[in-house]
């Protein structure tokens, strides 16, 4: 158990410091749907400790990309490997799904949706321990949550929901975590609650990949960015991806960009039809 500044927090004592070590490797993954290929040939690594924010246009792949590093949907061709071995056979991975993708009527009280995050650790067959729970309370109120363990989840707002869904990634003592567009359809508030989450994480040297359509968060809260849209457009420092030629290929010539920070470029904020996103 280690204290950080924001209270008292279990991680594995193990954890590695930054270093140059990839915590996880794609290499060559393709995946071909019925209806054609979402990723072509994608190459990456990502090192221990890193924020990498993945980004791109709806539909292209991002969530695809995000499943088959977790393990839950086998590439059609070439392969992911996390610590050199298969996804799947670690329990160090946690997905935090698109609010979209849950079903939020299921009647389960939010303490217990973080407990599933033990599951890997207590095993089916057998009872959560006094420890357990600790560890379950101290994910809670890492993210502000403690006095809702016992609300039934689809009670809670779409914000709070998301920092359930970290919570168990958290109660899971993860050492990589894959957040699928945590920040959408969120207020101001709630956003910079998950970034500050995303700050103890880095204190913690927990790895952090987000797919985000926010260009302007994933240039000042990340590492890198990886720019996708069906294949890798760019990876790397944000001023080296968010230019002008990167975007306009992702994203089509229909763009306004304006400029950045630091020698970023963001789109212009005209949109959203309901349901759209805004990628200023
Ligand atoms: N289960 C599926 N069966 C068939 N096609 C799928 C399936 N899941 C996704 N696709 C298709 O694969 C492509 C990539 O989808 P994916 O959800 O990975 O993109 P995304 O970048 O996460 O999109 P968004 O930003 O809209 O969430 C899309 O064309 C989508 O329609």
């Amino acid at each position: 158990m280690t204290k950080s500044s924001q209270g008292l927090f279990f991680f594995p004592p193990h954890l590695p410091h930054q270093t140059d070590k990839p915590i996880v490797s794609v290499k060559g993954v393709s995946l071909i749907y019925s209806n054609g290929p979402a990723l072509e040939n994608i190459h990456f690594d990502v090192v221990v400790g890193e924020r990498l924010a993945v980004i791109g246009p709806n539909g292209a792949g991002k969530s695809t990309l995000f499943k088959i590093i977790a393990g839950v949907l086998p590439p059609t061709e070439g392969r992911v490997e996390v610590y050199g071995n298969e996804p799947g056979k670690h329990i160090c991975i946690a997905y935090v799904p698109q609010r979209s993708q849950v079903d939020w009527s299921f009647p389960v009280s939010v303490a217990d949706v973080v407990m599933m995050g033990r599951i890997g650790k207590i095993g089916i067959f057998r009872r959560p321990t006094r420890k357990d729970w600790e560890i379950v309370y101290q994910a809670l109120e890492t993210v502000q949550l403690q006095d809702y363990a016992k609300r039934q989840i689809r009670q809670l707002s779409g914000g709070q929901q998301q920092r359930v869904f970290i919570a168990r990634a958290l109660a899971q003592e993860a050492e990589l975590i894959l957040m699928d567009e945590p920040f959408t359809g969120l207020d101001f508030p709630a956003r910079q609650t998950i970034l500050n989450i995303l700050d103890i994480l880095k204190e913690k040297h927990v790895t952090v990949l987000v797919a985000l359509h926010d260009l302007k968060t994933a240039a000042e809260h990340f590492d890198r960015i990886l720019l996708l849209n069906h294949r890798l457009i760019a990876i790397g420092q944000p001023s080296e991806v968010l230019i002008p030629s990167h975007l306009l290929y992702a994203y089509g010539g229909q763009l306004s960009l304006i400029p950045a920070e630091e020698g970023t470029w963001a789109m212009e904020d005209t949109c959203c039809e309901e349901g759209e996103h805004s990628h200023a």
